[in-house]
């Protein structure tokens, strides 16, 4: 398998850890986020008090994990980590909260997978710090309240929309991560290159953040591409031109779109002749899960006010044809045929 050098997607044995932000002040970008946690933090930490549950959403590589971390470093307590789909019963979560130290963090990825039975259990724990255990079956069942220690819950999610009402409302402090501005990038990309000892141009490092579709993942990855080429083509140096070099053979283009953005528009545009289409029907023409289309593909190229997410389906704005250099039907004279053919 070759590794998905441009998608945000983390690999299982994350190569960018290395380059994980460790404190608040290091962590680049998301400024309003940044100042609510700084005071939150401060505030819980004079107080010698859990944090109040935080729920991170976003698309994937903006830094939930990475943040999740930071709170925990920075309140000085104890960070667990697990994932939604893990927690198979409500004994294996009951597990993890009994054996919480005070304060802790307790950091559950993919949030919006957890099973609804371990869920109902995570609503006392929340709220009122108890568990509710049944022991025993049938007419002997009975229920146990256990107490648990203080703690905060941090959760992420790529897909707020999929969070169950009562479980969304149970966080106090919901954060929105958003895509990074190039400026943004810069920084990370720099500081990337600090790390990893690269010597890199400013003009070097403002074309790999313009290309790395406002993830600070990608950025990373992009960087330790590029230093290979410049390592083997170059003098070492990441200069504007050898980056560009690099990216252009890695068919990322100048907005920072791969080749299965481009399918993907293509698709739209030339089968669909622009939408509306169902996600569907587009998930299964690229061979790809909805899930990725939904979360990967899809919310840079809204960003980028290339798509339109419709109520009929997705639809091409005018800048999506333009960046394809394909005229829209509508706009094409009398005996222009041939391009847009009905699908069968
Ligand atoms: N603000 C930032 N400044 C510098 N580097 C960052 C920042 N945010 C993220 N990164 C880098 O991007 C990588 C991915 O971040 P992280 O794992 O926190 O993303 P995520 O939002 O949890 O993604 P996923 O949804 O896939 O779990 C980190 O390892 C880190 O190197
Ligand atoms: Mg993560």
């Amino acid at each position: 398998m070759t590794e998905p050098i441009h998608s945000p997607d983390r690999l299982p044995d994350d190569p960018d850890a290395a380059l994980r932000p460790k404190t608040l002040a290091e962590f680049v970008g998301q400024e309003a986020a940044r100042d609510n946690l700084r005071v939150f933090i401060e505030a819980a930490k004079g107080r010698s008090e859990a944090m109040d549950h935080t729920l991170f959403f976003g698309p994937p590589g903006l830094g939930k994990t990475t943040l999740a971390q930071i709170i925990a470093r920075e309140l000085g307590v104890g960070f667990r980590a697990t994932s939604g789909p893990v927690i198979a019963k409500a004994g294996d979560l009951a597990a993890l909260l009994t054996n919480l130290e005070p304060n802790d963090v307790l950091f559950i990825d993919e949030i919006h997978r957890l099973n609804p039975v371990v869920e109902e259990v995570l609503y006392p724990a929340m709220e009122d710090r108890a568990l509710d255990i049944i022991i025993g079956e049938g007419p002997s069942a009975r229920s146990v309240r256990i107490d648990l220690p203080p703690f905060t819950l941090v959760g992420a999610t790529t897909r707020q929309g999929l969070l169950t009402t009562p479980l969304r409302d149970r966080f106090g402090i919901p954060v929105r991560l958003v895509f990074y501005t190039e400026d943004e990038l810069m920084r990370v990309v720099t500081r990337g290159a600090g790390l990893l000892g690269m010597d890199i141009a400013e003009e070097g490092a403002r074309e790999i953040a313009r290309r790395s579709r406002g993830t600070p993942r990608v950025a990373g990855r992009l960087l330790r591409r590029v230093r290979d080429f410049a390592q083997v083509k170059g003098q070492g140096t990441v200069t504007a031109p050898i980056a560009d070099e690099a990216l252009t053979r890695l068919e990322i283009d100048q907005l920072g779109l791969d080749a299965m953005d481009r399918r993907y528009l293509t698709m739209i545009a030339t089968t669909y002749k622009g939408g509306p289409v169902g996600v569907e029907t587009l998930a299964a023409g690229l061979a790809e899960p909805r899930d990725t289309v939904e979360e990967v593909i899809e919310p840079y190229l809204i960003q980028l006010g290339l798509l339109a997410r419709t109520a009929r389906g997705r639809c091409l704005n005018d800048g999506g044809w333009r960046h394809l250099g394909i005229t829209p039907p509508s706009q094409q004279g009398n005996g222009q045929e041939g391009l847009f053919r009905d699908p069968e």
